[in-house]
């Protein structure tokens, strides 16, 4: 079989800049794929990297697209090498969604986290939130001091609603002492607060493992298992925690469904800020692959006020 293949990058402002220990994330760059079958059949992909997620850059994605024929096969696609895992996504969601495979996955019964913003702002915006129906929410740390967060934190504790459930994500910017003291403010709040995510950096997993043994509140990792080969690597490293799947950016689809299928673990699936073409594609493996039914990281639009 053989694909028109076309491609073109695309830019898109957030509405709020996304604020991390990363950052401030002001635009989404993506590459957007179109397939064309012989008969005439179009199909859409969408690669879009976080390259400080350990993803390859855009203009990594861009110079792989620039080389490829006008005209291109399944060979082509289940060639793509692991260090273009935002490519690989795009590639195979696009060929899949043209062989009309999976398309009967049924993602309309997933629930949703939503990411509140980063600071004080949290607390304004959780009630808008929760009177969308956003059960779940996800607050940013780890970008002010330790003190000021908890600060907010405990407000915002008050504030919520009992049957609420808080991610907090530090995108790896506590250390040591201030995970210890992140874990011990959640250690009495029970299930309220679902889990902290990747609270030190990717190479500090002794220590994330010691502390995911000592508190009751749940440890997840995110940057630590951005790819494929990180996920397999971490699950032979005997992690029992969380792992957050960014399907956009892990790598293979078909790679990712036989890892989940051969292997018990316990998976929040989260946007990488994608468009609908991406957001869809993700989605379906969201409801194939999610078993502890937890909420799915793609609640509120990014681009869209
Ligand atoms: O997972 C979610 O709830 C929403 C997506 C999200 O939080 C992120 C997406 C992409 C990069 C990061 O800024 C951030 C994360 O660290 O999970
Ligand atoms: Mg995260």
């Amino acid at each position: 079989m053989v694909y028109q293949f076309s491609y073109r990058p695309i830019s898109k402002k957030f509405t709020r800049p996304v604020i991390t220990n990363h950052g401030v994330w002001e635009i989404r760059e993506s590459v957007i794929i179109r397939l064309v079958d012989i008969t005439g059949k179009v199909s859409w992909g969408e690669i879009s990297p976080i390259h400080w997620f350990g993803s390859e850059t855009l203009e990594q994605a861009l110079n792989f697209c620039s080389q490829l024929p006008g005209e291109i096969t399944p060979e082509i696609i289940f060639d793509i090498p692991d260090k273009l895992p935002a490519c690989q996504f795009g590639f195979e969601s696009a060929l899949e969604n043209l062989l009309g495979k999976h398309e009967s996955i049924n993602y309309q019964n997933l629930t949703y986290s939503a990411l509140l913003p980063a600071g004080e702002t949290a607390l304004d915006q959780w009630k808008t939130l929760w009177r969308q129906g956003y059960k779940t929410l996800k607050w940013k740390i780890g970008i002010d001091e330790t003190s000021k967060e908890i600060k907010i934190f405990n407000s915002l504790i008050q504030e919520l609603p009992k049957s609420a459930k808080l991610r907090l994500d530090a995108n790896g910017g506590l250390s040591y002492a201030s995970t210890k003291l992140w874990l011990t403010t959640c250690e009495n709040l029970k299930n309220r607060i679902e889990f902290i995510e990747q609270p030190l950096p990717v190479d500090k997993f002794p220590e994330i493992l010691e502390l995911s043994n000592a508190y009751n509140t749940k440890i997840a990792l995110d940057e630590s298992v951005a790819t494929l080969q990180q996920l397999e690597d971490y699950y032979k490293k005997g992690w029992e925690g969380i792992f957050v799947i960014k399907p956009g950016i892990v790598g293979s689809p078909s790679q990712l469904r036989k890892f989940c299928h051969q292997h018990q673990i316990d998976v929040v699936f989260s946007s990488v800020f994608e468009t609908a073409i991406g957001r869809e594609a993700a989605l379906k493996l969201a409801a194939e692959l999610s078993r502890n039914n937890r909420a799915v990281g793609f609640g509120i639009n990014h681009f869209f006020a």
